[in-house]
């Protein structure tokens, strides 16, 4: 099935005009606003209604309609682009392409999600080091560690001595896990300026990692955010299980979508969604972010894949290809969830940059030092580094 779109630019404005074939054009869309509402209100035509489409600075998504015709459903997961540079006029075609972000902002994990589940005491010099050596990548977010109860993740019970004791780049922010309002007010004694809050789209999940309810965590939260916006201090938010769950298999898009819409309206600026188990597929994760992004905008979405079934560079590009600009990795490929029994890391920190690169996104970090400190920490770690992209470079040199 061939999919045509046109379109016609306005400096503030996009209107999609969405076609089958020889059907008569469809005008459902403008950047102002959201699935189903057009400038008109109406679908304008029938028998062709494909889809509608959502603006984006750079890409336009399309969405089947719910009276659309048979056959649509194949656009779940298209993206049609019209990037400023490829302005058309109307009754010019376009034809379907992926476009990609020009920057990709990196949120690095490494130092809280890669060395959690540590089973020896690393050093806190070493995670210090570690913190310090990242700082001078380049990279935008660097996640210092979390504010959580020792008896639950012994591995993090030096927060404040690693959060007091790195060199903070002027470039780079520092966020810091806190589940509730004891973890928030030991990091903000600490010197945190940034936090995160941590849910799940899993009612299990939820109950073995904070211990408490999908609905309890979210009153712990609310709190949270809410005197962070007093003490202008921004809050990430995570939903992990995005797809799938250590316990309860798979989730339905929908309960995760219901997740970050909560999370997104409590006042998260950004919300990072989990693949915890590394058991996602291009398939689910269009499927899933096509759920979440009726809910929240692409701009305040990260991903935040584990690579248990090597799929998470292929996850990461389908977000790519959806509209979302925000990646979490982490250096070496360290990490796993305490509470996910057989997850693997993240994905590598390397990887990601190798590939982003390759296709010519920016990110202002410098791959070469990154793959030093994976170097350091993986040294620190006695362990080799889960990297393909460190591994090959320390074969070729
Ligand atoms: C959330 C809690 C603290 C609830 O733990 P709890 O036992 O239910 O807490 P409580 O409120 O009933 O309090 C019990 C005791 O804990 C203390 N307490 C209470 N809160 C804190 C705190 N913040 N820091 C330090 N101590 C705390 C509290 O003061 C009290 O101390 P006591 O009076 O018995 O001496 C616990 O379940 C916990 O620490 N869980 C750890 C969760 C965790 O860190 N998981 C790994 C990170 S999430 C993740 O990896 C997934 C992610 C984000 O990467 C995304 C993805 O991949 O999906």
């Amino acid at each position: 099935m061939e999919w045509n779109g046109i379109s016609q630019y306005g400096e503030e404005e996009t209107l999609c005009i969405l076609h089958q074939g020889q059907g008569t054009p469809v005008v459902y869309g403008t950047p102002h606003t959201e699935w189903g509402e057009t400038t008109s209100g109406k679908v304008l035509t029938d028998g062709c209604v494909l889809g509608v489409a959502r603006t984006h600075p750079r890409n336009t998504h399309i969405k089947p309609h719910p009276q659309a015709n048979s056959g649509s459903a194949s656009v779940m997961a298209a993206s049609i682009s019209y990037g400023a540079s490829q302005k058309t006029r109307p009754n010019q075609q376009c034809t379907l392409t992926h476009e990609y972000p020009e920057y990709v902002k990196m949120i690095e994990v490494g130092p809280r999600d890669g060395l959690q589940n540590e089973k020896e005491m690393v050093p806190t010099r070493v995670k210090i080091q570690l913190i310090n050596m990242l700082s001078e990548t380049g990279l935008p977010v660097i996640e210092a560690t979390s504010f959580v109860s020792s008896k639950w993740v012994p591995q993090m019970a030096d927060h404040t001595e690693v959060l007091q004791a790195i060199h903070r780049s002027s470039h780079a922010r520092y966020p810091v896990l806190t589940p509730n309002m004891h973890g928030f007010q030991d990091a903000v004694a600490a010197g945190a300026t940034e936090v995160a809050v941590f849910g799940s789209a899993s009612e299990t999940f939820s109950q073995k990692n904070i211990n408490c309810s999908i609905d309890d965590s979210m009153l712990k939260f609310e709190e949270v955010i809410c005197t962070a916006k007093q003490q202008q201090i921004p809050v990430r938010g995570y939903v992990s299980c995005a797809l799938g769950c250590p316990y309860e298999g798979p989730i339905e898009p929908t309960k995760v979508a219901e997740v970050v819409k909560r999370l997104y309206e409590l006042g998260c600026y950004e919300v990072s969604l989990g693949d915890t188990i590394g058991v996602g597929t291009p398939g689910s994760m269009a499927k899933m972010l096509h759920y979440v992004m009726e809910e929240v905008p692409s701009s305040a979405l990260a991903v935040h894949c584990h690579d248990t079934y090597g799929q998470a560079l292929a996850n990461i590009l389908t977000a790519l290809q959806m509209g979302i600009c925000a990646v979490d990795s982490s250096v070496a490929g360290l990490g796993g969830c305490p509470y996910a029994q057989g997850a693997s890391g993240n994905v590598s920190t390397e990887d990601v940059l190798y590939m982003l690169h390759g296709m010519g996104i920016k990110t202002g970090v410098d791959l070469s030092k990154v793959i030093e400190a994976g170097d350091f920490i993986c040294k620190a770690l006695n362990r080799k580094t889960n990297s393909k992209v460190a591994q090959a470079r320390s074969k070729s040199s």
